[in-house]
């Protein structure tokens, strides 16, 4: 079964250029939008993809660029087609996401209290890997971000892994690489700058050159083209071209 992966955008939190680093990945059988930023309903507009065609939505963290466009998403399939869009999500995120991001808007007496009754909603337990759509399995693994809010990146499939927003943790990479057969890595970059809650360029320069050739860049600000040539063999991810995850596996990239 092929697998294919398309950045709604693949922009920084701060970006102008790039739309939200939001992903459709396409089963043939199933589509899962992982996160759901505030611009993800324009970009799937561009994209000619109308919001009933997605089975489920995955959410990593809790951060506009992730989640800004869950109001929209659900109040237009409610509204306008009938029915609860399916929301996986760790469980540690499902009371701030409602108090704390959703409530606000989505509120109605008497028929909107709780994430719930918007949403059909799909708890997953992080370290378990889970069938979320028909040919797409993730594992939550938990990374850091910032501290004291929960974040988690997905190992999809059992070759693939896509950074939530974190820190730089290159013992997860090695592992991930060396014990677990795993083939690509989509990772998010901060490209200049200290990288306090996210990983920067440097930090993945300075992994073992096996693991860079396995990395394709993501979520980066607006001066990324000014970085091309300094990113050695990893090359960056282009918003809205369709990526089979095959071809994300071949090594010589650019
Ligand atoms: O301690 C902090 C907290 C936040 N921020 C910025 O806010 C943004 C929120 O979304 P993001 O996680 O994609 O990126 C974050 C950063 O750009 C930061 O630089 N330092
Ligand atoms: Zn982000
Ligand atoms: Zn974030």
């Amino acid at each position: 079964m092929s697998l294919t992966i398309q950045m709604l955008g693949t922009g920084s939190a701060f970006a102008k250029n790039y739309y939200n680093n939001n992903a459709l990945l396409d089963s043939g059988e199933g589509k899962l939008l992982i996160d759901c930023g505030t611009t993800a309903s324009l970009a799937l507009h561009q994209m000619g993809v109308p919001l009933p065609e997605i089975d489920a939505i995955l959410i990593t963290h809790i951060h506009a660029d992730h989640v800004g466009g869950l109001e929209e998403f659900g109040f237009q399939m409610n509204i306008l087609h009938g029915r609860k869009p399916v929301l996986c999500i760790a469980e540690p995120l499902i009371h701030p996401l409602w108090e704390n991001t959703l409530k606000g808007g989505m509120s109605q007496q008497g028929m909107i209290g709780k994430l719930e009754d918007v949403f059909e909603v799909n708890v997953l337990t992080p370290g378990e890997p889970t069938s979320l759509v028909s040919g797409i399995e993730v594992e939550l693994i938990p990374t850091r971000h910032i501290p004291g809010k929960d974040s988690y990146s997905l190992f999809i499939n059992d070759r693939l892994f896509y950074s939530a927003d974190m820190t730089f943790d290159p013992d997860l990479l090695n592992q991930l690489v060396h014990e677990r057969g795993c083939r690509s890595i989509l990772h998010e970059v901060q490209l200049q700058g200290a990288g306090e809650v996210h990983t920067t360029l440097d930090e993945l320069l300075s992994l073992p050159i096996q693991l860079q050739e396995r990395i394709r860049l993501m979520h980066y600000s607006d001066d990324m083209e000014q970085f091309k040539e300094k990113a050695g063999v990893m090359s960056f991810l282009e918003q809205q071209r369709v990526y089979n995850i095959v071809e994300l596996e071949r090594t010589e990239q650019k």
